[in-house]
């Protein structure tokens, strides 16, 4: 599977880890940044990804910041982008199964790196249960 993978500084060493340990599994990740622990502006790193995976059904995306929420915030802006911020595995799940996300937001200043594998390989492994939840996730854009 092909993984759009970014971060703020704020998410920079949980990105790095999660890179190195998703290729480990077999994703081709893509990193869209940032590349070091240098101050900088999530959206600069949030837009490009999100659209990615606006233009690619089959692409899913990993962005973290400091609560998520910049992240979040943003990449929800693009048409098609549902980006879900999970900060348990449950969360993580929940936003696959009702929501058919296709981002997930992390909160690397709230969660350590394992529970950001956690997350993330929840996010990757859970499958849309469709039903009464397509009728809501249809309903979502305006
Ligand atoms: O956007 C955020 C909060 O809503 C993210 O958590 C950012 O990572 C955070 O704002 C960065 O804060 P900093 O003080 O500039 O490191």
């Amino acid at each position: 599977m092909q993984l759009a993978l970014g971060s703020d500084h704020a998410g920079f060493a949980h990105k790095e880890m999660l890179r190195t340990w998703l290729t480990s599994l077999g994703y081709e990740v893509q990193d869209f940044g940032t590349h070091s622990a240098d101050s900088m502006d999530y959206p600069d790193v949030a837009h490009p990804l999100a659209a990615a995976v606006a233009a690619d059904p089959l692409l899913r995306g990993i962005l973290l910041c400091g609560s998520a929420n910049g992240v979040c915030i943003t990449a929800n802006k693009h048409a098609g982008i549902r980006a879900g911020l999970a900060w348990l595995p449950e969360v993580a799940s929940l936003i696959r199964q009702h929501n058919d996300a296709n981002i997930v937001c992390i909160p690397a200043r709230y969660v350590t790196e394992e529970q950001a594998r956690e997350i993330a390989s929840t996010f990757l492994d859970t499958a849309f249960e469709g039903g009464r939840h397509q009728l809501r996730v249809g309903k979502i854009n305006c």
